[in-house]
């Protein structure tokens, strides 16, 4: 799914309402009944709402709202800045229906102190969408930071207000916190980063029916996976096919005290369906590897950590999961990346071996994916002022080096070698412990392995890692989900795939 500026949604906006047979007005009654059947649906105790509204369109929607769950059996009460005020056309014709029903009163916003809040009540803010083009300030300040300390349920229209649809103003702006995001048509570039999607709570993406013809049409450098895209990815197995079609991967890790990282990347490489799966690591993880997984072959690279890297050219390398940095490790990664030309995945130490020297990073092979979390890309290409900024520095380095950037965090993001940028939607805060990394070191080695281009790859590879870690907090919770749960919830994803793909037939 593509994710479009506010600017491109205004353009949206208005091609929908030249190219189809639908008017302004018709646009936003559409767009808000969508919102107001959403709430009745999902809001079985509260049937009192309380509505802030903005004297723009996204204002408007709020007012139209008002009307609809009113008609809807709730208790409706509007605040809006002036009732005298200048609002935008079809705010304006929705204040009009809206003094037409008697018993919603509309009242001022420096009324608000005195109003009673009870447990049962919703707040709706309506008072800023995509339109916002600056902080708030002065009454919208002060109002949304009442509405903030209030304790009660708080849903906003479209973009919680107070937050920018695409860039991030600063840390000390204040945004209207919301549990529920209703938000229109596709999802915004700030739902989506650590600064600023804390203020959406859940984001529910509503179809309101803009023009598909300039979805497809519209060029944009960002994207959200969702599941439709990845399962379009997604390759299933051949009945005919053996093991040698499914690739040879090897996983090129493990150090004394390390060995886990490597066994967690091996197991994952096997169940993501490899055809022969290698673990090359030194002399003291053999028993551990050997009986943790069988079904791997043993390759020794050293005695409590490798140095020797010299491997069959024809596998799929994964290189980094518990490798640690021993000297001799360095010298080796280092001299093995010289001779080596194939695109690889590169993880954990092995990113930071090549971070000692900017140098260094020429030698990563072209359309290699590496997978760094943050801390890890900032010791590779430097520190950034905030997560915006890091995804920008991600696309040049990207574009520069001709490689995959698989940038993890809550929402990790993709970038392409041509700067194009996939943000995924699957995963949880239960992946935030120690051996994920080596999870996806492995599901991306493994389906690299499989012939995934490198592309697919690591947008169906991260989809596929956050699915299973999803399954996983549904099974054990966040909490408690260990590394190894994830793992065994491959195969459940894998069998959910399967039968999408089939019943699409
Ligand atoms: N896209 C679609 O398809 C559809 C969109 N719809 C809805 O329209 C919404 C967008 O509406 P919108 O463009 O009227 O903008 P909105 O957010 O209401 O605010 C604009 C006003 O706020 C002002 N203003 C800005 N910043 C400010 C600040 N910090 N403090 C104070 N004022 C500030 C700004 O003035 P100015 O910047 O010129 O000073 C302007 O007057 C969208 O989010 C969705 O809800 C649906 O109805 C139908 C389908
Ligand atoms: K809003």
């Amino acid at each position: 799914m593509k994710i479009f500026t506010a600017e491109q949604i205004r353009s949206w906006d208005q091609f929908t309402i030249s190219h189809e047979p639908i008017s302004s007005i018709q646009l936003m009654e559409r767009a808000s009944t969508v919102v107001a059947n959403w709430i009745s649906e999902h809001c079985k105790v509260h049937r009192k709402a309380v509505l802030f509204c903005g004297n723009g369109n996204n204002g408007g929607d709020g007012l139209a709202v008002a009307r609809m769950l009113y008609l809807k059996g709730f208790d409706v009460d509007v605040f809006v800045n002036d009732p005298k005020g200048k609002f935008s056309e079809d705010a304006s014709v929705n204040l009009e229906r809206l003094r037409e029903i008697s018993e919603i009163s509309v009242r001022k916003f420096d009324e608000v102190e005195h109003y009673p809040l009870d447990d049962n009540t919703i707040i709706i803010d309506a008072l800023f969408g995509t339109g916002l083009s600056r902080p708030l300030a002065d009454g919208y300040k002060e109002l949304v930071d009442w509405i903030n300390r209030k304790d009660t349920i708080k849903i906003s229209i479209d973009v919680p207000s107070g937050l920018s649809t695409d860039a991030f103003f600063d840390r000390d702006s204040v945004v209207l916190k919301a549990n529920y995001t209703l938000s229109f048509q596709c999802w915004k570039r700030s739902f989506l980063h650590p600064e600023t999607g804390r203020y959406t709570g859940k984001v529910i993406i509503l179809n309101i029916g803009l023009s598909e013809e300039y979805h497809e049409n519209t060029e944009t450098d960002y994207w959200v996976t969702d599941d439709s895209f990845a399962v379009s990815l997604f390759n299933p197995r051949n009945e005919f096919a053996h093991k040698g079609n499914y690739g040879k991967a090897i996983i090129i890790g493990g150090s004394y005290g390390k060995m886990g990282a490597a066994v967690l990347a091996t197991k994952s490489v096997l169940k993501t369906g490899a055809g022969l799966t290698f673990a090359l690591a030194p002399q003291c993880g053999y028993e551990v590897l050997q009986t943790s997984c069988p079904e791997a072959m043993f390759i020794e690279g050293g005695q409590q950590f490798i140095s020797d890297f010299n491997i069959d050219k024809e596998n799929t390398i994964g290189i980094g999961p518990g490798l640690g940095n021993h000297k001799d490790t360095q010298t080796g990664l280092l001299k093995f990346l010289k001779d080596y030309q194939s695109p690889l995945v590169l993880d954990a130490d092995a990113l930071n071996i090549i971070s000692e020297d900017q140098k260094n990073h020429q030698l990563i092979p072209e359309k290699s994916i590496i997978t760094p979390h943050p801390k890890e890309f900032e010791r590779l290409f430097g520190k950034t002022e905030n997560s915006f900024k890091r995804l920008e520095l991600a696309r040049v380095k990207a574009k520069e080096l001709g490689i995959y950037i698989v940038l993890k965090d809550h929402h990790t993001q993709i970038i392409t070698p041509v700067g194009d940028v996939y943000y995924n939607l699957t995963g949880n805060a239960g992946l935030a412990k120690g051996g994920s990394g080596d999870i996806l070191t492995g599901i991306l080695t493994s389906l690299l392995a499989q012939g995934y281009s490198e592309k697919n790859t690591c947008i169906f590879g991260v989809w596929l890692h956050g699915k299973a870690a999803d399954f996983a907090a549904e099974k054990h919770s966040k909490e408690s989900m260990l590394p190894t749960d994830v793992i065994d919830e491959l195969g459940n994803v894998f069998t959910e795939l399967n039968n999408k793909v089939e019943r699409s037939l």
